[in-house]
């Protein structure tokens, strides 16, 4: 059957909170918030502040401890699988499976979806993000900036609706770091993608339409002037 897409996902009151052995760690309260298709969003604040709580909660993959999650098309509400079909992830620790080469894991989300021709495209992502030379290293033969890098070409080439990156610049030189940006960025707008980034990098968060800001226990969208959005 067609997988219906979603093109908007929407937060209503949304609390985190984590019960540990002696306390309760409450990271945000009554979040009221929107991300829609094609749009592009940076999530920033201290460390510890909760940016990579509310990035698992956005794209489904946590559930918020009260209230309420909508995945949305038109105005009718989809089930969560139908975004997780729909959806690249770039988490912090890369989670590249080991014993698959740098070529399969990217191929892997491809492949999974049944597309011919996944190791080819494969090959092309992963010579765009800089790693045509490294198709056949297994992760722990590849660097952390490399790693990242495969990581990123695994989460963009099936050309996901929705791209959510957790630092996806965290660990690359400020050349490569820029290039990975182009990226995701030109994902976005090529495929009207929506593209959610945790970020400590301020060039980073200025490059998004939006950001929305951790800030002595709550999260605000900052405004910003057309003059202030750079241009993607
Ligand atoms: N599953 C969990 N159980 C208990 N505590 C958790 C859990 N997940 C996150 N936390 C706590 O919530 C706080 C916020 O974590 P989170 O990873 O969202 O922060 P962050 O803003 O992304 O930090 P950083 O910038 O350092 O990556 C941390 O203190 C963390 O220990």
């Amino acid at each position: 059957m067609p997988v219906s897409p979603v093109s908007r996902i929407e937060l209503n009151n949304v609390s985190q909170s984590f019960t540990n052995t002696n306390h309760q760690v409450h990271l945000f309260r009554k979040l009221t918030l929107s991300i829609v298709q094609g749009q592009s969003y940076a999530i920033t604040g201290p460390s510890g502040s909760g940016k990579s709580s509310l990035l698992m909660l956005m794209s489904g993959l946590e559930e918020p401890t009260q209230g309420q999650v909508s995945y949305l098309q038109g105005g009718r509400m989809m089930p969560v699988h139908q975004l997780r079909e729909q959806i690249g992830f770039i988490f912090q620790q890369f989670h590249l499976l080991p014993e698959l080469t740098a070529l399969n894991n990217v191929a892997l989300p491809l492949k999974l979806r049944g597309h011919k021709e996944a190791e080819q495209k494969a090959r092309a992502w992963l010579e765009k993000v800089g790693l045509g030379h490294r198709l056949g290293h297994k992760p722990q033969q590849l660097s952390g900036g490399e790693q990242q890098r495969a990581a990123i070409a695994r989460a963009l080439v099936f050309e996901p609706r929705f791209i959510f990156a957790d630092e996806p610049t965290g660990n690359l030189d400020t050349q490569c770091a820029a290039d990975v940006a182009d990226l995701l960025f030109s994902c976005c707008q090529q495929n009207g993608a929506g593209l959610i980034m945790v970020t400590h990098s301020e060039q980073l968060a200025a490059r998004a339409q939006q950001v929305f800001a951790f800030s002595n226990g709550t999260c605000a969208l900052v405004e910003k002037t057309r003059s202030e959005v750079q241009c993607v």
